[in-house]
């Protein structure tokens, strides 16, 4: 029996409240409209922004709300006027749309798009403003444009990778989020040259992927900073050359590093979205040249600071969404790379549960033996 044009009801986490477990609830999910698509998703990871939003730190945090937006899965059917992808093909949901005509798609200088994220920031779609999952009659929010904590789930046809149907959808999930944003803060963002000093703060997902683009892009020296030294011996694998644990040193972070650098690193990445971190990532770059990348995240009401000076004296600040990757275009692109073996995926998925294991799935997320978590999400 076809479900295209049909409500579909089945199984969604539903975050009702910040911070209390998410429910498997009975969902329904409305039929896409004009320019969307409704994907059955097979496998979602689970990403550390998915658990800030969770805790009612992230401002733009609605409830209740379907979080998700690390996954991969096949399009059921699509809306009126959807041209680029058609039911059964294998996607990849991106929570950074590309529309390739808004001025920020034509700018050249960006990957952030503007077609939908007036509607994706406060949990709708743009059609009709209006959400397409209900719970006996209650809207229930989207989230990043994605929600992939449910069996089904409709996004824009802009936020829609097609890829390579020879791919593992239980491993390319990852390139939905963590694993992209780390090559790319190395690749696209900060444009590491061969030789480079590079600081990773923070060897989770994300900093491991840095630690991979940049011994990639033939850095010199990888120095891998994190609380936790159990973190090392899996980063050597990625990548870091040094391991440095913040505490054990009386010494500022920033000081031990531009001690150990004859000045200060090339580039630096804040890969933990904590402000005083992005302070000492700033300043343990080398004068004159020095880059830091923020990729963390951090909760509302936290901001960062510096003296000017840092900046008068050449050091640059910036940030990355999704390492800067246009995400239609280039998320089958990486998709190749890992099939030819060219970049990790599977060695970041340390743990597979399935969806009604999602609360589980976020406890062992603030493990440190956890960088991703794969979830089954069909039955
Ligand atoms: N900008 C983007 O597009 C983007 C994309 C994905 C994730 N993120 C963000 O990137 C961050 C990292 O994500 P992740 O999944 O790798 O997280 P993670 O929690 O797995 O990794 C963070 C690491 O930082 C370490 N750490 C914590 N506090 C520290 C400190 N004070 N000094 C040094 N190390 C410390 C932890 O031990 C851990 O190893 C999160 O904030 C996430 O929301 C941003
Ligand atoms: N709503 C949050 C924004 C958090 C944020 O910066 N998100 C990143 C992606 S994190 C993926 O794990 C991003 O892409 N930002 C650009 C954008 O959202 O347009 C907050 O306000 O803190
Ligand atoms: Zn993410
Ligand atoms: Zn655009």
């Amino acid at each position: 029996m076809t479900t295209q044009g049909q409500v579909i009801t089945c199984k969604a986490a539903v975050a009702w409240e910040p911070n209390k477990p998410l429910v498997i609830e009975d969902v329904q999910v409305a039929p896409p409209q004009a320019g969307e698509v409704r994907i059955k998703i097979l496998f979602t990871a689970l990403c550390h922004t998915d658990a800030y939003t969770w805790s009612g730190k992230d401002p733009e945090g609605l409830f209740p709300c379907i979080l998700g937006h690390e996954a991969a899965g096949i399009v059921e059917s699509v809306g009126e006027g959807v041209t680029e992808v058609q039911p059964g093909d294998h996607v990849i949901p991106c929570y950074q749309a590309e529309c390739r005509e808004c001025k920020f798609c034509k700018s050249g200088k960006t990957n952030l798009c503007g077609k939908v994220r007036t509607a994706t920031g406060v949990g709708v779609m743009m059609n009709d403003r209006k959400s397409r999952f209900s719970v006996n009659g209650k809207p229930i929010y989207h989230f990043m444009g994605t929600s992939t904590f449910s069996q089904y789930t409709v996004v824009h046809d802009v936020s829609v990778a097609k890829i390579d149907t020879k791919a593992p959808l239980d491993k390319v999930c990852l390139l939905g989020c963590g694993v992209s944003t780390g090559l790319g803060a190395v690749w696209n963002t900060a444009k590491v040259e061969p030789g480079s000093i590079v600081a990773v703060f923070g060897l989770g997902t994300v900093g491991l992927a840095v630690a991979e683009g940049a011994k990639a892009a033939g850095a010199s020296r990888i120095i891998g900073i994190d609380i936790d030294s159990k973190k090392f011996d899996t980063a050597k694998n990625f990548g870091v050359t040094e391991f440095v644990n913040p505490k054990d040193h009386d010494k500022p972070i920033q000081q031990v590093l531009v001690d150990l650098t004859d000045g200060g690193v090339d580039y630096s990445f804040e890969c933990i979205g904590n402000v005083s971190v992005m302070r000492a990532a700033l300043e343990c770059c080398h004068k004159g040249w020095g880059t830091s990348v923020i990729v963390g995240v951090a909760a509302s009401g936290q901001e960062i600071s510096t003296r000017p000076f840092q900046l008068v004296t050449g050091r640059v600040w910036k940030g990355t969404a999704f390492g800067g990757f246009k995400s239609r275009t280039q998320v089958p692109w990486l998709v190749e790379k890992y099939m030819k073996k060219e970049i990790k995926v599977d060695e970041y998925i340390t743990h597979n549960l399935t969806l009604v294991e999602i609360n589980e799935a976020f406890d062992l997320l603030h493990e440190g033996g956890c960088l991703r978590c794969v979830l089954k999400v069909d039955d």
